[in-house]
């Protein structure tokens, strides 16, 4: 895929942020709509589907493989589609290999699919997803019977071709991964028996609540040593009405943005609060940050509220690790947060986040420095001096440009710190901001009065 010009922007302090925001859909929960009613046999609904670049490539995987899938409606703070499935058995040989861009998700969980389907197919993707690591799903879908030929290091691109009927395994997740617990599950949909995975830590559960509204046989076990989860393969997946809740993930940079702008009081509406998702609110609130949750109730079988954040003066904490994987993605926007606290944060136990999109803890540390922030980094995260409130004091010459390395969350959170430093950031690639939230520029201007 040809890559796009990139785009340059420099951010300059806009005063405090003001007035009540509605986040885009969750980017897990959009993907697995689509995949889980592209299984089903009939027509699902989705609405407030994230229609961001990364889903955008899961539907056009899915389409290749033979579900109808239409935008019927929608707007910027989501799209309403309708998905033909084809059944779980039901995909088709893709023609051609199959584009995942920037999205790690739609790879992994994608090859768990072809896995256990009688069709063989290519995994391509871009720079940043082409070096991250597939072993991690390629060693439980070959265990299954696929037969998986990837690029030297287990990378992209890669070559999957399913076995059918494929072998049931019990897996012990050898990291943390939602990833890798799903493409497992998804590839037992189609596989006769019992597929069973142990995940030592607990991770996102999407997957696992979707796929019983979706009619599954999956239980979950909790047991001393983790979570087992088991799924009855040949499964018949019934459509299903989905509305989509706002994603935490990208409610977190404005979280942090109201927390560390004087004077900043906003509410961001429709945000999943997910325990498995929800630990940056639990680390900025050990921080000092002034969060409250408003009008809780459920959607689409999840956790929702909307959260009043206003500013308050932040204090560094040692970030517990255990709640990491409630916080994976999280991680460059707390950092920021840290360089605006009183003290010395400490952030570890996150090694993951060494082969996201980019390695965020070289980025972020290298991004921070270049403002004139104290970091020390280790090889599983970073500690990060703040100002006690004051500005950041931003590049020192005017030519510096943080480099955002193809990673969405990394142009968003050098965004946030520039609404707080004492010279303007330029961040040298925003691109990759749509691949997981669109309209993150308009919702800046809404809540700075510039929209
Ligand atoms: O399952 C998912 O939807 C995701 C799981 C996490 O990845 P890992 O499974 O690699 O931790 C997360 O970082 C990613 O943004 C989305
Ligand atoms: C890690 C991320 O996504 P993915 O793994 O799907 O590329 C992310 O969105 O931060």
């Amino acid at each position: 895929m040809a890559h796009p010009l990139p785009q340059e922007l420099s951010i300059v302090p806009r005063g405090a942020l003001t007035g009540t925001i509605q986040v885009p859909g969750d980017k897990s929960i959009s993907h697995r709509s689509l995949m889980f009613s592209a299984l089903a046999v009939g027509t699902s609904h989705i609405t407030g589907l994230l229609e961001g670049e990364d889903v955008l490539a899961t539907a056009a995987a899915l389409r290749a493989m033979g579900a109808t899938i239409e935008r019927t409606g929608g707007d910027a703070s989501g799209g309403i589609w309708r998905v033909d499935g084809v059944g779980v058995g039901g995909l088709l040989q893709p023609a051609t290999a199959l584009e995942m861009g920037n999205s790690g998700t739609s790879t992994r969980l994608l090859m768990g699919l072809v896995a256990s389907h009688p069709i063989t197919a290519t995994f391509t993707g871009d720079a940043s997803l082409s070096g991250r690591p597939m072993g991690r799903v390629i060693d439980p879908l070959s265990r299954m019977g696929a037969d998986i030929t990837a690029s030297p290091g287990g990378k992209l691109p890669l070559m999957v071709r399913g076995l059918c009927p494929a072998v049931p395994i019990t897996y012990t997740l050898p990291v943390a991964s939602a990833q890798v617990k799903s493409a497992i599950l998804l590839a037992g949909l189609n596989t006769p028996g019992i597929t069973r995975v142990h995940e030592p830590v607990a991770t996102r559960d999407h997957s696992e609540r979707m796929l019983r509204g979706f009619g599954a046989a999956i239980t979950v076990e909790e047991t001393d040593e983790g979570r087992m989860i088991s799924i009855t393969g040949e499964a018949e997946l019934k459509p299903q009405t989905i509305t989509v809740p706002g994603d935490p993930s990208s409610a977190a940079f404005w979280l942090v943005a109201a927390s560390i702008v004087p004077g900043s009081d906003i509410v961001v509406r429709n945000v999943g609060l997910n325990v498995t998702r929800a630990g940056l609110i639990a680390a900025l609130r050990l921080m000092g940050a002034d969060i409250t949750e408003l009008d809780p109730r459920t959607v689409g079988g999840e956790p929702v509220a909307d959260l009043r954040v206003r500013h308050a003066p932040l204090t560094a904490i040692d970030v517990p690790p255990d709640l990491a994987p409630s916080m994976i993605d999280e991680y460059p926007v707390l950092f920021v947060a840290a360089a605006f606290a009183k003290g010395r944060t400490v952030a570890r136990g996150a090694h993951e986040l060494r082969v996201k999109e980019s390695d965020r803890i070289a980025a972020m540390k290298d991004a921070l420095e270049a403002c004139g922030v104290p970091c020390e980094e280790y090889e599983d995260g970073l500690a990060i001096t703040g100002t006690g409130g004051d500005a950041i004091p931003g590049p020192a010459t005017p030519d510096i440009r943080i480099a955002s390395k193809l990673d969405h969350r990394i142009a968003m959170s050098m965004t946030v710190a520039g609404l707080h430093a004492a010279r303007p950031i330029t961040i040298d690639d925003i691109g990759p901001v749509a691949t997981s939230y669109p309209v993150f520029y308009q919702s800046l201007d809404e809540l700075t009065g510039a929209a």
